[in-house]
């Protein structure tokens, strides 16, 4: 059976459930810390697993360049290859190659580029996209499209949309299907949602397994975000796990949870990690801050982690000052944690049907967004 997601509970919009995969059940929602480069950066697998994250994923602009799929699939793949025996979504590399490579060429084909790595050439089309997420052994494997830039006209996001939507038909015949594997298409269309709603009939037409989000958190803004998905998550099959990709902070994730998302990704947590930024239940601190240096409380008392269990904000903070690199590794494993504590919490309340009273006490306990 291919790659499927169980409801377990609704509440209002928000979903309880469970993906099944050919590595194993991940219950929804979901957040997958981003290794992009084959690691989830400053943290072992063993690391990882100990925060209870079950997916985790991974990049094919990034590991195409450096290792290549090729060596990755030679080695055993890429769960082998980073010890990561759960389940891995690999993105497709459209959108990294927009944000990273250097003089890219789009035609109606795919896109030709210059590693940022070496400035060697490389070409990605949607058979080779899939060919290479294929390579790697990712059980869920992303369409290959072009995340539309923010702002744009409703012309060029409807063109722009549009190529996606004939990538997505060429993604679906490039991709080989075997049992616990999916292809989830992508979503574009912008802020309109006349062309959200055209995109989620493309690729409805089509068949996924999943269906993905995309194209938000490109700077539009979270009330923007919110009224997209308020006109585009209704749309979508209600049997099938819906990923926001690329969100987002606590706050984004409570408010997309209640709309209907099942699955998310971020670097928010690893990338404030590695830049002092602590996220807790009760806000964010900047560690690197003075007022830290003589506080003996721990980070998050309601947190497991090693940094919350064995140290205090004042070591955090020490580690931080003297660029010691025990600092990013132990608040990487933290923000992780706490990611993997808000959609646990987030899960439990559906399950119990006060998903509305929990997501709501969690708001209050924020940062204002
Ligand atoms: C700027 C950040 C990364 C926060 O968000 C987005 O760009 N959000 C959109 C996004 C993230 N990852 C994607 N992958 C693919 N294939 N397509 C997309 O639209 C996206």
């Amino acid at each position: 059976m291919t790659l499927h997601w169980t409801a377990a509970a609704i509440d209002g919009a928000a979903r309880a459930g469970t993906l099944h995969t050919a590595h194993g059940e991940v219950p929804t929602p979901v957040f997958m810390p981003v290794g992009t480069a084959g690691t989830i950066k400053a943290m072992t697998a063993d690391a990882v697993r100990s925060t209870g994250a079950r997916m985790i994923l991974g990049n094919t602009y990034h590991l195409m360049l450096r290792p290549t799929a090729e060596r990755i699939a030679r080695l055993g793949g890429l769960h082998k290859f980073a010890d990561w025996h759960g389940p891995i979504l690999t993105d497709s590399g459209g959108f990294q190659v927009m944000s990273l490579a250097g003089l890219r060429k789009l035609d109606a084909d795919g896109v030709t580029f210059q590693s940022h790595i070496d400035g060697s050439k490389h070409r990605l089309t949607p058979e080779r996209s899939i060919e290479i997420q294929h390579l790697l052994g990712a059980d869920v494997t992303m369409c290959f499209d072009e995340c539309t830039p923010f702002p744009a006209t409703e012309e060029q996001a409807a063109e722009s949309m549009r190529l996606s939507m004939r990538w997505a038909a060429r993604s679906r015949d490039a991709f080989v299907a075997r049992p616990g594997h999916g292809l989830f298409g992508i979503v574009q269309g912008s802020t309109f949602a006349e062309l959200r709603a055209e995109s989620v009939a493309a690729l409805t037409a089509i068949g996924f397994e999943g269906y993905a989000i995309g194209g938000l958190a490109v700077g539009e803004g979270q009330e923007a975000m919110f009224a997209t998905l308020d006109v585009t998550t209704p749309l979508l099959p209600a049997d099938r796990p819906r990923y926001l990709m690329g969100v987002g902070t606590p706050a984004d994730i409570i408010g997309a949870v209640r709309r209907g998302i099942d699955m998310f990704d971020c670097v928010i947590p690893t990338r404030s990690g590695r830049t002092a930024r602590a996220y807790t239940s009760a806000g964010q601190l900047n560690l690197r801050n003075a007022r830290h240096a003589d506080d003996g409380a721990p980070l998050d008392a309601s947190c497991a982690c090693p940094a919350c269990r064995n140290h205090s904000r004042a070591y955090l903070h020490h580690l931080f000052k003297c660029e010691e690199m025990l600092g990013p590794m132990l608040l990487t494993w933290h923000n992780i944690a706490y990611y993997q504590q808000v959609t646990g919490t987030l899960r439990a309340a559906i399950l119990d049907g006060r998903f509305e009273a929990v997501a709501t006490r969690l708001e209050a306990a924020l940062d204002p967004a």
